[in-house]
């Protein structure tokens, strides 16, 4: 059996390569525990470009996973990552074909960047390996990498949405880039919808190529024994105390504009007019560390979420009651999951998401004779596996607020019953099966 050989822009940083965070990063950390693998992709690190400067590769040893990373320059990681990829692909595929900010020269950068991945991946591949490319930051990569010659089996994996046709279509590039794809012996979406959208889109471009569902999950087991065993933790300890037996609701999501952060206080603003019996009565805490702070749209939505936190709790706090505690620095996942655990409420609301981990984490934390009540997006990627959770339209206040109310009623017969309509799926879909599936079609494909 060959190497596994996954490529992805974001690698886990040193520090972080027994518990990273970050959807990607964690679910390919848990299904990569078996065989042996080599991790391809951006240290995180930026340098100033030298004349001569060749992009060193670094490796380093973790386990059964040797990870091999590159810097970028300045210049690449502001046209490749900020602009391209992420004030360009990621809004179009998260239907927000109005924030992009196109510059031709941003997708030049990228397409180089691409190309120097594959020129610097070359050299470390072995007979018999498979090769496994993931995101919106390496579309081309595979088509780079046959450029050069590589026979090798290459997958795929698309982490976010991809839109409709109508929509991509506004992409001057879309037809090179969907063409570009029929590189990939395999290529995996999360959802239907997206399989559906990225094939009408090939067929639009005449392109051979085909999507296939390969839904991520979480390693369930291992994040349910972290949420109970870390409950005597002492930072778990101080959050407890600090509820004094107040029901609970949380939220946990990268400050980004698709997780529908504006749209959910307003629905907890709304809850608050609404219902005042809760005034006082409940803890929010609303977990949003920085993500891609120098993305201009993120910076906006930081100023609003700072004023609209502000004014809730200008509102509606007491002297000895805020209304949303709001944190902008990530929280270790170790502790979330007892955060979790002790949450009667999650808020996970977003506007469009690939999956959206969070939401499977919550259901594998909870304890199932008292479990909490997960309040979900309808266009949230992991929707469809989880209908018994309270579904909502992020855009709707009145509809949170309403979810807010039910939930905090709810009744354990009916909070068990929802549980255990969502605790099937959380364990039948996992980092593992996702992998092992996706791997064994790879498999399959190039030996068909
Ligand atoms: O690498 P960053 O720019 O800091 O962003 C973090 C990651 O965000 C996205 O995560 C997605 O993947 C999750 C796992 O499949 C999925 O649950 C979530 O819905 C997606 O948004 C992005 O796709 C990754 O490439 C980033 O590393
Ligand atoms: O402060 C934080 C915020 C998030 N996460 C983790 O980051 C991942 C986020 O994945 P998700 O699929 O929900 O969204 P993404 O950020 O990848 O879009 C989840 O495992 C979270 O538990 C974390 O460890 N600490």
């Amino acid at each position: 059996m060959g190497r596994l050989v996954v490529v992805s822009n974001r690698v886990p940083a040193p520090r972080d390569r027994l518990q990273p965070a970050g959807g990607l990063a964690v679910a390919l950390r848990s299904a990569l525990k078996e065989g042996s693998c080599l991790w391809f992709g951006w240290s995180g690190q930026q340098v100033s470009e030298k004349v001569g400067h060749d992009h060193a590769v670094n490796v380093d040893t973790v386990e059964n996973i040797t990870y091999a990373t590159i810097d970028l320059t300045h210049a690449e990681y502001d046209g490749f990552y900020q602009k391209y990829s992420n004030g360009i692909l990621w809004p179009l595929c998260h239907y927000r074909a109005g924030l992009m900010d196109y510059e031709r020269k941003d997708q030049i950068i990228y397409q180089n960047v691409n190309e120097m991945f594959a020129r610097k991946l070359l050299p470390l591949l072995q007979p018999g390996d498979q090769i496994w490319i993931h995101d919106y930051h390496l579309f081309p990569l595979g088509q780079a990498l046959r450029d050069l010659g590589v026979a090798a089996p290459i997958g795929f994996f698309l982490h976010i949405p991809f839109p409709p046709w109508s929509l991509m279509r506004a992409l001057p590039e879309a037809h090179s880039l969907l063409r570009s794809m029929q590189a990939y012996d395999v290529i995996g979406v999360q959802t239907e919808d997206d399989a559906r959208n990225m094939n009408d889109g090939f067929s639009m471009v005449g392109a051979t190529a085909k999507a296939e569902v390969f839904p991520i999950g979480i390693d369930p087991d291992s994040f349910a024994k972290q949420a109970a065993d870390g409950l005597a933790n002492l930072e778990v300890q101080r959050l407890k105390e600090s509820l004094r037996g107040k029901p609970f609701i949380i939220g946990v999501d990268r400050l980004d504009y698709s997780k529908g952060l504006p749209e959910r206080f307003r629905g907890y603003e709304v809850f608050l007019e609404r219902y005042p019996e809760h005034r006082g009565k409940v803890v929010y805490l609303q977990v949003a560390p920085v993500s891609r702070g120098n993305v201009p749209e993120y910076r906006a939505l930081r100023q609003e979420l700072d004023a609209a936190a502000g004014r809730i709790n200008g509102t509606y706090g007491e002297f000895d009651w805020t209304p949303i505690r709001y944190l902008t620095h990530s929280v270790p996942r170790t502790l979330l999951a007892s955060f979790y655990r002790l949450a009667d409420v999650a808020l996970v609301t977003p506007l469009r998401d690939g999956m959206n981990l969070v939401a499977k984490e919550y259901v594998a934390a909870q304890d199932k004779a008292d479990p909490g009540v997960l309040i979900l997006s309808r266009f949230a990627g992991a929707a469809p596996d989880m209908e018994a959770a309270l579904m909502v339209n992020p855009h709707d206040a009145d509809e949170i607020a309403d979810a807010l109310h039910k939930a905090l009623t709810m009744p354990n017969g009916e909070r068990q019953a929802r549980w255990d309509h969502l605790e099937p799926d959380v364990w039948r879909v996992t980092a593992l099966t996702w992998a092992r599936d996706f791997i064994q079609a790879l498999g399959k494909a190039r030996s068909a």
